[in-house]
């Protein structure tokens, strides 16, 4: 029965998280994303002028998948593609000896241009895996029935390194009870319903709630537009700037505390966490943490929300469910 735990470093702004992967002989850093389901790296195959600055795996340690293929399309358009080959995977100790490794023989420049990410760990259902003409295993789904619990765990946080477990669920990193809700697994994603939102200390709700996923993939927080419109008019200087995409507030504003009902529970996320990051460098005006989800269908907790909370990816049941609990 294995367990295993690996770190996740941020990178700048917490934008993303990084965290080691052993690959054949080569150790990366992978960007672990519960938003989609392909494990795909930088390789040898990849073309020196995408690759360059970025840790490569070299699949002559691998078996190549005769005639697989793989091409992915993120939200934000981001792009890859490749072959693919099985060969060992290592993550905090827990050993998938036959996964399905998507070499890139193409990236778009988002990828060539974020040297510290050698790649991405999707950890959605492997019901959205890009490969063909045979869809292939997560590395969770491929290593779920070898675990001690069929669980892994999202531990993130603000500007520190947080954790991601495999296989069973560290009481010491959260307070109070987990609570639990169940998941619909139809499109792939870890998608749930939020029951409500709210600003500040007030229980004026900002909105109902509606349906979600939890997303490690994606750096802020996608609400409805009238949940998004409530929050920001609570803060003077705030405003929904077309030109940077999304609402800006002043870097010197503090932002009042975030809730949202899970469960019948209140998570809460500070409002600190809501002056994201300055537009550029030296800019005295910042993006906002939270944005309107409009046009994506759902809402994206990403990891504006679960830098504040304990989650539990739980697949150990008859169903697949998400547990939250406060840090
Ligand atoms: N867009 C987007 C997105 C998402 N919703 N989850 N993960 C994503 N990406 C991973 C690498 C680039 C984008």
């Amino acid at each position: 029965c294995q367990t295993g735990e690996v770190a996740a470093d941020p990178q700048l702004y917490d934008q993303s998280y990084l965290s080691p992967v052993t690959i054949g002989n080569s150790e990366l850093m992978l960007d672990f994303d519960t938003g989609s389901a392909d494990l795909w790296c930088f390789s040898t195959e990849s073309p020196a002028a995408q690759s360059a600055g970025h840790g490569l795996y070299n699949p002559s340690t691998g078996t190549e998948l005769d005639g697989a293929f793989w091409d992915i399309t993120y939200g934000d358009q981001s792009a890859a593609s490749g072959n693919v080959f099985a060969d060992k995977v290592v993550v905090g100790g827990v050993t998938a000896t036959k996964q399905a490794v998507e070499a890139a023989t193409s990236v778009s420049y988002e990828f060539t241009e974020d040297v510290a990410s050698d790649g991405l760990l999707g950890l959605a259902f492997s019901s959205i895996n890009t490969i063909l003409p045979q869809p292939q295993t997560t590395f969770f789904d491929t290593v779920r029935n070898s675990l001690a619990k069929a669980v892994f765990t999202v531990d993130l946080k603000k500007g520190a390194a947080g954790s991601y477990t495999f296989g069973y669920i560290d009481s010491s990193k959260y307070s109070g009870a987990i609570t639990y809700v169940p998941v619909n697994t139809a499109n792939g994603f870890w998608q749930f319903t939020a029951d409500g939102y709210s600003a500040g200390g007030s229980d004026s709700s900002t909105g109902r709630g509606g349906v979600a996923i939890a997303d490690t993939g994606t750096s802020l927080l996608y609400l409805p537009a009238s949940v998004a419109k409530a929050y920001y008019s609570g803060i003077q200087g705030a405003t929904f700037d077309f030109r940077q995409g999304g609402y800006t507030i002043p870097c010197s504003a503090t932002p009042p505390d975030f809730n949202v009902a899970i469960g019948g529970k209140t998570f809460t996320v500070p409002g600190s966490y809501i002056n994201y990051a300055p537009l550029r460098a030296g800019s005295s005006t910042c993006f906002g943490g939270i944005q309107a989800d409009t046009g994506i269908g759902f809402s994206i907790f990403g990891d504006v929300f679960l830098k504040a909370v304990y989650a539990v990816f739980d697949d150990s049941g008859s169903s697949p469910r998400l547990g939250f609990a406060a840090q």
